[in-house]
């Protein structure tokens, strides 16, 4: 089915809320990145990212949260940790058994956010 978007391809939101869960351990659990989230209440946080990637991946748009530039001013965002990120997602993907190709079209989801998040090259 050529015009299945990765919603869809994923599964749907039930999966998705249960990957960005999956998500979220691994980046609290890698001190490279999980100092970013110091003072972030990561349940709003959760539901947030659920919300906007089941958006992103071409799902129901229940997102009302800030627009990407918005929602990471301030925060000194590197390349390298968008990067470390992007990772952790494409790994969770994988570890949910998603084949390849579809996490290669949900990591350019992700990566279209890129110039919009990263403030230190
Ligand atoms: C893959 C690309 C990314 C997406 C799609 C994404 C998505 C989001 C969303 C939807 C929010 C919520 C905005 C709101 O509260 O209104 C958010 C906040 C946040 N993001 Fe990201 N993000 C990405 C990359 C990153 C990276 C690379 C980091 C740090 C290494 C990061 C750190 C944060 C932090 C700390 C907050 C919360 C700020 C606060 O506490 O208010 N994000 N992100």
């Amino acid at each position: 089915m050529q015009n299945k978007s990765v919603f869809d391809k994923l599964g749907g939101q039930a999966n998705i809320d249960a990957a960005v869960v999956k998500f979220y351990e691994k980046v609290l659990s890698d001190p490279s990145v999980s100092h970013y989230f110091k003072n972030t209440d990561m349940k709003k946080q959760t539901e947030m990212q659920q919300k906007f990637l089941g958006m992103a991946f071409g799902g129901p748009n229940h997102y009302t949260g800030k627009d990407m530039k918005a929602g990471h001013a301030g925060l000194g965002i590197t390349s390298a940790a968008f990067d470390t990120i992007v990772n952790h997602l494409g790994n969770t993907l994988k570890e949910m058994g998603v084949p390849a190709e579809v996490i290669a079209e949900a990591a350019a989801v992700a990566e279209s956010t890129r110039a919009d998040i990263v403030e230190v090259k």
